[in-house]
């Protein structure tokens, strides 16, 4: 590249551009190289421990031990690692041969990518970005990282710098950090084809099973989650248990807080801070809608926010929506272990899953039914620290791993290889045309015989194999096809990859005469071979003959456990193997000290007499199993019980309590009637209803009788006072009586108008006149509701004869108008000075023809005594016809013929309108 060019480049453009060039010098392949850079980057770290911690404790308040103990210590041991398993690391890895590759060397070699580009993250920086460079460094790639020396050059900055960085050319991406930036890596990675590691977080879970030791367990969960003030992506993000064990497990990581960080965590060396306001925010935020059990304290300026543990958390909660990255502990209580995988499995699959128990069987099962980046049982983060696991995530939380070998072979391309030799063609004929169904026959040998047996059928077929390699089939057509054969066969044997041991033989030969050939059989195992197990490990390799007395000693031999317990396995998998699984082996109980074999000891195991146990019922007391049943029936105080008196089934320590409210319990009447049975939910009934010695009162004392006497002396007062209490139930109707009728004038009044319009309506017409006419005497006058002239003003009915009064009687409708005594009287104008009119509705369908309504209009003549005041005390309906003079009504004793009501539809649905105004002037309106 020109200097021009270069010149014109970015930073980011820059720093590649120099590794890359760096690259392809071919310095980096050399293992030499490689160690020397990680033994630099090695003291590079210890030289500049002081200068690291001091960094981490102006950005987090991470204390001067936490940054070596939790990042570079970690660091230091990868690389050593790096540097003693190099050679072996990089070295070509055999793999296992067909028939058809038998001759052929076949094998990986990791080799170098090319440039890798790091990003990291801010909560371990040391951890997260060095720790992928070693595996970059070991497997021999250039990497753009701090810290910098030509081949790794430091690119520092933000999202801008990034960004220009994720627009040049890698040969892998890792990146470490959340996941909406992963994608945006992703993206930028898919545009060059660049395959990329990207190290996310997620919500790890934490299921405490009420089977363990909670107060190792809390202090496990405590030092996990708290540790770096929370912003760990491994930290368990919630827990889950059992809603009985909340309490203790919240009073339990309280106690833990307060031993790791004291009474007051913002006083505390070892407790951290959040590392911005902006998460510092994003966290309290998350705080919204859940229950604060402990901490909750915290400063915005300071950016501390205390251990906070949430109780009853709902899995809708806010603080269950996101990865929390903070000092935030969410419980949610889950039925079991069940309900808990089903928790886990319906959301994405975490960065880490955390199970505490002391049954290894929940933990296995667990592990086997939910996914995450990686599983620890019993502790917190640890998985972190051990090399030889892989460390990193799947589905959303990330994908591909690092630590130990892992990282070399992720940032290695594994390239399979195959060398043949120029030889031996005609063993590939079967693959040239033409195709026949023989070589369809050889290929299906050659290509589907693999796979290890026994000693014994390896030397079976060793036998066999050399003797078929010695003879000279004769093939009537193809000579040279069948010294093709003998040849692929010794070279087989020399190579001892061998078929599986129930290999099928049948092979298709032409002639089946064999002739041993001694001289050809010595040659053969005088040849040099590796041990057959040279792909598991086996470094072994000597003549053909010393092979059995090898695999009588090798590591990597299968083995009959010598127990005869059935088992076979790898011979340096016995001493494990007999110490801890054979079911045979002999073990001594620990707890009871008997001898057992290694099948009755795990049957012996979890019921050992002597063996001490927590009480089932979680009472917190721990004993030899052997006092347990007792101890379960009789002592404990979480036994349950029967209460004695309802039956239902209550905790010892609660029978009591419940016992002083049961509503079964047996109460004496406090009468002392004798009365049997009563229990507390009947007593009060039994009091009041029951007891025959309770006074009671007289069964009329609503009408006003006072008598009192015991309820069996209830009856002769009811015969001996008839007569009061008949007088006293006149005296009550009487009152009732007033009460209806002042309720009733109420009810009218209301329901009267106000704005001197009346509209009457006049049901079952036809049934009324009829009524009428066929009475002998009297008329029937109908009375309509009271309504005033205007607010304030007169209050008025209207009367009507359906058979017409006086010289209207029989033949029309009369209508007439009276003043009532109203409320306003004394305000008002007297006598009554307002023009009346009466109207009868003609009811006929507008659309169809025009209404005619009958009206009647007059104006009140000042010395009609109709129109005079009323009498004051006159007050009330005027139905039952008791009026004075003065309330007489005015009107038209023939305001309408029964003869003329019946031409227009004046009657509708048997039924009138009567409509009633009164023309009061505006002046008075307005006043
Ligand atoms: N799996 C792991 O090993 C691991 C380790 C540490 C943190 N994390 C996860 O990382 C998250 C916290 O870290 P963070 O993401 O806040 O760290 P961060 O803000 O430091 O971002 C990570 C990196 O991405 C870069 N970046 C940010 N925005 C970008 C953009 N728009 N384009 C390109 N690059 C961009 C930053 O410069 C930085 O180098 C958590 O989810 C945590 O669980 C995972
Ligand atoms: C104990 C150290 C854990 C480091 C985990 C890195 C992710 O945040």
């Amino acid at each position: 590249m020109n200097d021009f060019l270069f010149r014109s480049m970015s930073r980011e453009q820059k720093a590649v551009e120099r590794a890359r060039k760096a690259f392809l010098t071919g310095r980096s392949q050399s293992l030499e190289y490689r160690i020397t850079q990680l033994k630099n980057l090695l003291r590079f770290i210890r030289e500049r421990q002081k200068e690291i911690a001091e960094g981490l404790k102006k950005d987090l308040r991470r204390s001067e031990c936490g940054t070596p103990l939790y990042e570079t210590l970690g660091l230091e041991n990868e690389i050593n690692l790096a540097v003693r398993n190099l050679k072996e690391w990089a070295a070509p890895r055999p793999v296992s041969k067909s028939m058809m590759t038998i001759s052929d060397q076949v094998y990986i070699q990791p080799e170098p990518l090319g440039v890798v580009l790091v990003i990291g993250a801010w909560n371990y920086p040391w951890a997260v970005t060095i720790g992928p460079l070693i595996g970059a460094i070991a497997a021999g790639n250039a990497a753009v990282i701090k810290p910098s020396e030509e081949l790794y050059p430091v690119v520092t900055g933000g999202v801008t710098e990034t960004q220009e960085l994720l627009k040049q050319r890698f040969d892998h991406i890792f990146y470490t950090g959340n996941g909406t930036v992963g994608k945006i890596i992703m993206e930028a990675a898919a545009k060059h084809l660049t395959p990329t590691t990207l190290e996310l977080g997620g919500k790890s879970p934490c299921y405490i099973d009420s089977n363990c030791d909670l107060a190792i367990a809390c202090r496990r969960v405590a030092w996990g989650k708290f540790l770096n003030c929370g912003q760990t992506c491994i930290a368990p993000d919630y827990i889950l248990c059992e809603p009985s064990m909340q309490d203790r497990v919240i009073e339990e990581l309280k106690k833990n807080i307060k031993d790791f960080y004291t009474e007051d965590p913002t006083k505390c060396l070892d407790y951290g801070r959040i590392i911005n306001q902006r998460h510092f925010k994003r966290l309290m935020a998350l705080l919204e809608g859940s229950t604060i059990a402990v901490g909750g304290e915290n400063n915005e300026s300071d950016c501390y926010i205390g251990p906070t543990i949430l109780r009853d958390v709902k899995p809708d909660a806010k603080v269950m929506q996101e990865e929390i990255f903070g000092p935030l502990l969410p419980i949610l209580t889950v039925s079991g272990a069940d309900e808990a995988i089903k928790f886990i499995n319906q959301r994405e699959k975490p960065l880490a899953l955390y199970i505490f128990s002391s049954d290894d069987k929940l933990i296995k099962r667990m592990i086997a039914e939910t996914s995450s980046g990686g599983v620890v049982a019993n502790d917190c983060l640890m998985h972190f620290s051990v090399s030889s696991l892989p460390f990193g995530g799947v589905g959303n939380s990330g994908m591909g791993c690092y630590h130990g070998k892992h990282g070399f072979d992720n940032l290695s391309h594994l390239r399979g290889c195959l060398i043949k030799k120029l030889k031996m063609e005609n063993v590939n004929k079967m693959r040239y045309p033409p195709h026949t169904v023989d070589k369809l026959g050889w290929a299906r040998f050659f290509i589907l015989k693999h796979v290890d047996f026994g000693s014994l059928g390896r030397m079976m077929l060793l036998a066999l194999m050399v003797i078929f390699a010695a003879v000279i089939v004769q093939a009537p057509n193809s000579m040279e096809f069948n010294m093709a054969l003998s040849n692929a066969l010794c070279a087989f044997t020399a190579d001892m990859a061998y078929t599986e041991s129930k290999v099928n033989l049948n092979i298709p030969l032409w002639n089946e005469e064999i002739f041993p050939d001694m001289e050809l059989e010595q040659q053969i195992l005088s040849l040099p071979i590796r041990c057959i197990h040279s792909e598991e490990g086996c470094r072994w390799t000597a003549q053909n003959k010393l092979l059995q007395a090898h695999l009588s000693v090798c590591e990597f031999n299968v083995v009959s456990c010598p127990n005869r317990c059935s088992v076979k396995l790898l011979r340096r998998e016995l001493p494990e193997h007999m110490q801890h699984d054979c079911a045979k082996r002999k073990l001594h109980c620990d707890h009871c000290g008997d001898e057992f074999t290694g099948e009755a000891y795990e049957n012996h195991q979890g019921v050992c007499p002597e063996e001490s146990v927590y009480c089932e019922n979680k009472c917190g007391a721990r004993m030899v199993r052997r006092v347990l049943g007792q101890h379960s029936v009789s002592e404990c105080p979480k036994r349950k019980l029967p209460c004695r008196y309802c039956k239902k089934e209550f905790l010892y320590d609660t029978l009591q309590p419940h016992q002083q409210q049961c509503p079964r319990f047996p109460m004496q009447c406090p009468n002392r009637c004798g009365t049997p049975g009563i229990t507390r939910e009947t007593l009060m009934a039994h009091v009041k209803e029951g007891c025959s010695t309770a006074m009671v009162l007289c069964p009329f004392r609503e009408a006003g009788c006072k008598h009192k006497c015991p309820k069996t002396a209830v009856g002769r007062h009811l015969e001996e006072a008839t007569h009061t209490h008949l007088s006293l139930l006149s005296g009550v109707v009487n009152r009732q009586r007033l009460e209806l009728r002042e309720l009733r004038r109420a009810v009218e009044e209301l329901s009267g108008s106000r704005d001197g319009t009346l509209l009457w309506k006049l049901t079952d017409f036809s049934q009324r006149l009829q009524e009428v006419k066929s009475r002998t005497s009297g008329s029937l006058e109908l009375f309509s509701p009271a309504f005033y002239s205007h607010n304030y003003g007169y209050r008025l009915q209207v009367s009507a004869f359906p058979n017409g009064n006086g010289s209207g009687e029989g033949s029309h409708l009369s209508v007439y108008i009276r003043v009532l005594p109203g409320e306003y009287d004394g305000l008002l104008e007297w006598p009554f000075p307002y023009r009346v009119s009466f109207s009868l509705l003609d009811q006929s369908d507008p659309a169809l023809t025009k209404p005619q309504h009958i009206t009647e209009t007059f104006i009140p003549d000042p010395t009609w005594k109709n129109f005079q005041r009323p009498r004051p005390g006159a007050l009330g309906s005027v139905r039952g016809g008791c009026l004075d003079e003065s309330m007489l009504g005015f009107g038209y004793p023939k305001f309408i013929s029964h003869e003329e009501m019946k031409k227009r539809n004046y009657i509708r649905d048997n039924a009138i309108f009567i409509k009633a105004t009164i023309d009061v002037v505006q002046k008075i309106l307005n006043s």
